[in-house]
């Protein structure tokens, strides 16, 4: 088949290469002419894992390019993708106007009859407005589809490969054939594409969110409760988990949720939920408690020090929202960067792929380190703000010496605690004993 893709970030471009990658023709559209240039030279702009290969393998083999020109993209393409941003717009609500805009620009070029399908996360509604666009803008029949994301930054690449399920919103019986058609070879081992509405479409992509990001902010505050009763949150995960009901996934308690999407989906859908008169009581509870997570990890270090942390020097470890990407987008760290410097500490991070992305945005207030075991090297403490793997195993007997003192606030919970009350560190986790408060006296 053959496919345009407006917009080329984690998700245009994640989709257009898995959709080269079962051999349809795909042509990705990007107004950011620096990146499409990156991109036909055979560069990714992004990292994520497993992308490299089938990028490079589609591009040599003719099924995959690259272009700012609109028009040559979707002259030919029976399906268009609608990849676009949909950040934060007024009071919180989605802002539509790069699928607006991309829309009219569309309708003013095309001929013939085209799908157009909304992949970006929009709210209920979004595909009547689309719909109303066209219908101003051009004669030619076209069917506007819902077809939301669910791929995980970071696994990406296997998310869209493999998804549990495809969620599909149409009521245009030629454009349910094509779809079908083009997400077959997705769905070999018969996970479902669900085949819906529009609105009901729309609306699963915000409640996927912000159920998710529920069952995040509702395991913090069991850990808030946990470090208050003297219970261990680790256990109380595995002890729920295993009820099918509850699922093992999506209860570590942490820092709290960042990212582009949970915390704009979970607001965009409270404010649709205001604009529709219903006042949806658990998602404002979800943000409070996500806002607070991240305050209270930076109380317990201030509370550590007195209150004051001026001129005390913290090693970060890990600076994205999550392992395995090096998108900063609401990002914790980027909140416990801003309170430190406040606080007037002094702070060497690292990261192993959001380093530049941080260095673009913060610059020289912060220092930054080549490994993680340089950050170290005469800090105070060690911060741990994302859970890379290469930080789960690290060489305590080198960290031992190059730390001023054993200190570690971990917001990820890597270590196991007796492990570090036998090696003697003052370990501050979420949810957990703090362990060896004897070591406090040394900082
Ligand atoms: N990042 C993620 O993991 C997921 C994101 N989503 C949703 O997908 C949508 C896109 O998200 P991301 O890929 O993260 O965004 P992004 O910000 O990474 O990428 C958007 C791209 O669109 C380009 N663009 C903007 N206006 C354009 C125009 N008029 N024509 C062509 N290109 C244009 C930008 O230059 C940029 O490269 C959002 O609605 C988001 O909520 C959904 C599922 C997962
Ligand atoms: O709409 C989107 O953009 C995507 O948002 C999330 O994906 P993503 O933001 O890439 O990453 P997640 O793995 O969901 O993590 C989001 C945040 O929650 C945090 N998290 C996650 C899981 C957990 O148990 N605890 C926890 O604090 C992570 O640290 C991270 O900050 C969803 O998982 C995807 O299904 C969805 O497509």
């Amino acid at each position: 088949m053959k496919i345009a893709i407006i917009g080329t970030g984690y998700v245009g471009l994640v989709t257009g290469t898995c959709l080269a990658e079962t051999g349809n023709q795909v042509t990705c559209v990007d107004i950011n002419e620096q990146k499409v240039t990156m991109m036909q030279q055979g560069q990714l702009p992004i990292y994520e894992p497993g992308l490299e290969l089938l990028f490079h393998r589609n591009i040599i083999q003719e099924r995959l390019f690259f272009t700012n020109n609109l028009a040559s993209a979707i002259e030919n393409a029976q399906i268009i993708f609608l990849a676009l941003p949909t950040p934060p717009g007024e009071n919180g609500s989605a802002d539509l106007s790069y699928v607006l805009g991309a829309a009219k620009d569309i309708a003013l070029l095309i001929t013939s009859y085209k799908v157009i399908v909304t992949k970006s996360t929009v709210p209920v509604g979004t595909a009547d407005k689309v719909s109303a666009v066209f219908e101003q803008y051009t004669d030619v029949e076209v069917a506007v589809v819902s077809n939301p994301e669910f791929l995980r930054e970071g696994v990406a690449v296997e998310d869209f490969m493999k998804p549990d399920r495809i969620v599909v919103g149409t009521t245009d019986e030629r454009a349910r054939r094509l779809m079908s058609e083009l997400y077959a070879p997705y769905v070999r081992q018969g996970n479902p594409v669900i085949f819906m509405d529009e609105r009901s479409s729309e609306l699963t992509k915000y409640a996927a969110n912000s159920f998710l990001a529920t069952k995040i902010s509702f395991m913090n505050e069991i850990a808030n409760l946990c470090e208050l009763v003297g219970a261990n949150v680790d256990m109380v995960r595995l002890g729920i988990g295993s009820d099918d009901r509850i699922g093992k996934r999506f209860l570590f308690p942490g820092i709290g949720y960042g990212g582009s999407c949970f915390p704009k989906d979970v607001q965009a859908l409270a404010r649709s939920a205001e604009d529709n008169q219903y006042d949806f009581k658990i998602l404002n509870s979800v943000m409070e408690v996500n806002a607070i997570q991240r305050k209270v990890f930076v109380e317990k270090l201030k509370k550590y020090y007195g209150g004051n942390i001026e001129g005390k020097v913290f090693a970060l470890w890990g600076l994205a929202f999550k392992p395995e990407t090096d998108d900063i987008r609401e990002a914790p760290a980027l909140y416990v960067i801003d309170e430190l410097l406040k606080g007037g500490a002094k702070i060497v991070a690292y990261d192993p792929e959001a380093i530049n992305n941080v260095k673009y945005l913060i610059g020289v207030k912060i220092s930054y380190a080549d490994d993680h075991y340089e950050a170290l090297q005469g800090a105070d403490a060690l911060l741990i703000l994302t859970e890379w793997s290469t930080f789960r195993t690290p060489d305590f007997d080198l960290m031992e010496t190059l730390l001023k003192h054993k200190v570690i606030f971990d917001g990820r919970n890597l270590y196991d605690l007796d492990k570090m009350i036998d090696r003697g560190f003052y370990y501050n986790s979420i949810g957990r004993q703090v362990v060896n408060q004897s070591e406090k006296k040394t900082a």
